[in-house]
């Protein structure tokens, strides 16, 4: 019998982010190339009496705005979801260690679910393997499934439709967090308000941005990849945090390689030309914001996988 085991997942950083209109639903479809990138979540199950779950920062401390309910938190719906249908199998409690910015446009709360669906699978011998865990993924939260699968992917439909992007290239990235989160519909919402006036067209496979980004993905060259950084939600997300128009332009004047918010921010990512040029933006950005704002990190990186497992 296990004791425990643990699994991780990454964040991501979108290098590409076309948004079309609202769609009847209330989502919008998009065209997305997601990176997955060295910062992560860890999510440890231990057998208890009751379903519960617990969310610390690496330093052990509470991390404060995040539901603990079966509702709401995304890692506690994740292992209700893969034990439907199987009531014989052991309650589990959830340790999450958050490394990922609270609503800061990386997905931390898909990359908790994403963790915790490999860790319940593999714990309770499920069986189901990425393939099974891919529709409780999408029902999830459009990231999850990309949390699953991970390195770099372009992503259609609400982000749930992936298909992996074949590059080899180490990409750095100096990353600023922003002071408070940004709600995600919120941003979608002032989208809607500001494509009043220039309404935006559904995104195509054959977009020529997305083109740009993958080739410089295949090439490996950060410099073209800094040109072909785009997002349709940073003006949302600038919109409603003014600040972040600061931020992308110190990174410019730092000498980035390209500067973009990622998803729906606040999270400003700059694109370094090397990892010893990211160590010295990170140096520019922490005199600039202060170091707890910083983060150097790196992609592409796996997807979800299981850590350890340790015998009772
Ligand atoms: C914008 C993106 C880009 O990768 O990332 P974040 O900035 O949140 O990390 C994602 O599309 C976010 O995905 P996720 O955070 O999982 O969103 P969900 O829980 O599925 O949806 C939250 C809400 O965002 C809006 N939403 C989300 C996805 C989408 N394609 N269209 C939308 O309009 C809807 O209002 C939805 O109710
Ligand atoms: N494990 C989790 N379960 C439920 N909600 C979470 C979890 N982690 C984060 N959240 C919540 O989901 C919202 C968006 O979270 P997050 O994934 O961190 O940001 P974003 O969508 O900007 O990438 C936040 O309001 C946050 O409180």
């Amino acid at each position: 019998m296990l004791g425990r085991l643990a699994a991780r997942a990454p964040a991501k950083i979108n290098l590409l982010l076309e948004v079309g209109p609202a769609r009847p639903d209330g989502f919008h479809d998009l065209l997305s190339v997601f990176q997955a990138v060295s910062l992560e979540e860890v999510v440890t199950v231990t057998p208890a009496a009751t379903f519960g779950v617990e969310v610390r920062d690496p330093q052990g401390r509470p991390v404060p705005g995040i539901p603990d309910d079966p509702q709401h938190n995304l890692a506690l719906r994740a292992a209700l979801a893969v034990r439907a249908g199987r009531p014989e199998l052991p309650p589990l409690h959830l340790d999450v260690v958050k490394e990922v910015p609270v609503a800061g446009g990386m997905a931390g709360g898909s990359a908790d679910a994403a963790a915790a669906l490999v860790a319940c699978d593999a714990f309770w011998r499920t069986g189901m393997g990425l393939p099974g865990l891919h529709p409780f993924a999408a029902v999830l939260g459009s990231d999850v499934p990309f949390a699953l699968h991970g390195r770099t992917a372009v992503g259609t439909g609400r982000g749930e439709h992936l298909v992996p992007v074949m590059t080899t290239a180490r990409f750095d990235w100096v990353l600023v967090l922003g002071e408070e989160g940004l709600s995600t519909p919120a941003v979608f919402r002032e989208f809607d308000r500001l494509a009043l006036e220039h309404p935006p067209t559904p995104p195509r496979r054959d977009s020529e941005r997305l083109r740009a980004v993958e080739t410089a993905l295949r090439a490996g060259d950060p410099v073209s990849l800094g040109a072909a950084l785009a997002n349709d939600l940073q003006p949302a997300a600038v919109s409603l945090q003014p600040g972040l128009a600061r931020t992308l332009e110190a990174g410019r004047e730092a000498g980035a390689c390209g500067v973009l918010v990622s998803g729906s921010g606040p999270t400003v990512a700059w694109l370094a030309d090397s990892h010893r040029h990211a160590l010295d933006l990170a140096v520019l950005a922490a005199e600039r914001f202060g170091p707890d704002r910083v983060r150097t990190v790196h992609g592409p990186v796996p997807g979800a996988q299981v850590l350890e497992a340790v015998r009772r």
